[in-house]
């Protein structure tokens, strides 16, 4: 299998080829194989750049544990780019499909290689069962803001989002290695999130500043999550500690997100990154 290790903000996938080269038979087991750390690859999972009957090109996801997600925010980054540089679809804004909708995302080239990319993540969704959360609002159908969750005898207040995939964000004073390794895993698969869920610990910089890690349904901690930092920016305005605009520092780089306020989708700019290429052989 012929791939390409690409990242952004640190946020590390093995991408393969679906316009050039065969297809993994199964995605799944193919995923959680290449991204251990010791004894794949080393990814935080697979994405598989596939072409599409209504976009550029199809983005499918699948987490280090083999499951498949709606969305990688910074992998539709990394997407875009590939097809980009690789000549693929060599036009400065491209549309991609995603199992959350098509996104357009706007490049900026150098040398004709991609270095930055502003995706339109599009409208962020707030109604619980959408989400999805049995968590509710103060009324029915009012977003989860602030709303207390108990967790192993500690009490939490998370907002939550989705970007296409579900979120629970928790602004904190300090983003511990005891929150994000020993909290955000009870929260993942805590039975109030029905289809688990990624959790984001925020420290609030200023109105306009964060500090993000990410604990991410089906493969841990990872050095960035763009949906997670775009629904850290919805979560922030919902709850009044932030400002429209942020800049959002992640392990492994700076996301800036917008919340627009005419078209409420959510606009994320950032890195991406082409590491090396190789061929990867089933044992
Ligand atoms: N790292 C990603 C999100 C990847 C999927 C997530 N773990 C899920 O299961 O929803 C991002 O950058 O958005």
């Amino acid at each position: 299998m012929k791939f390409t290790k690409m990242h952004g903000a640190g946020n590390d996938y093995v991408y393969v080829d679906c316009f050039n080269h065969d297809t993994p038979a199964d995605p799944a087991a193919t995923a959680i194989a290449v991204s251990d750390r010791h004894k794949g690859i080393g990814a935080d999972g697979l994405i598989l750049i596939r072409p599409s009957e209504v976009a550029d090109a199809r983005m499918q996801m699948f987490n280090a544990d083999g499951s498949e997600a709606e969305m990688c925010g910074n992998g539709v980054r990394c997407v875009a780019k590939y097809i980009y540089d690789h000549d693929i679809c060599k036009q400065d804004s491209v549309k991609i499909e995603t199992g959350a909708g098509t996104l357009s995302i706007d490049l900026v080239a150098n040398d004709g290689k991609v270095e930055q990319a502003k995706v339109d993540m599009g409208e962020p969704i707030l109604i619980a069962d959408l989400i999805p959360t049995t968590l509710s609002g103060d009324a029915k159908m009012s977003p989860v803001v602030d709303v207390p969750l108990d967790i192993d005898g500690q009490t939490f207040d998370v907002t939550c989002v989705s970007m296409g995939n579900p979120h629970c964000v928790i602004f904190v004073d300090k983003a511990t290695d005891e929150l994000v390794h020993g909290i955000g895993p009870l929260i993942e698969n805590d039975p109030r999130f029905p289809a688990r869920v990624n959790v984001e610990f925020i420290e609030l910089v200023s109105p306009s500043e964060v500090r993000q890690r990410t604990w991410e349904r089906g493969s841990g901690e990872t050095m960035a999550c763009g949906t997670g930092a775009s629904a850290v920016c919805v979560a922030g305005v919902l709850s009044g500690r932030t400002e429209r605009k942020i800049t959002n520092h992640l392990l492994g780089g700076t996301l800036i997100l917008e919340w627009d306020e005419t078209t409420n989708h959510v606009f994320k700019t950032g890195p991406a990154v082409e590491v090396f290429s190789g061929c990867w052989q089933e044992a």
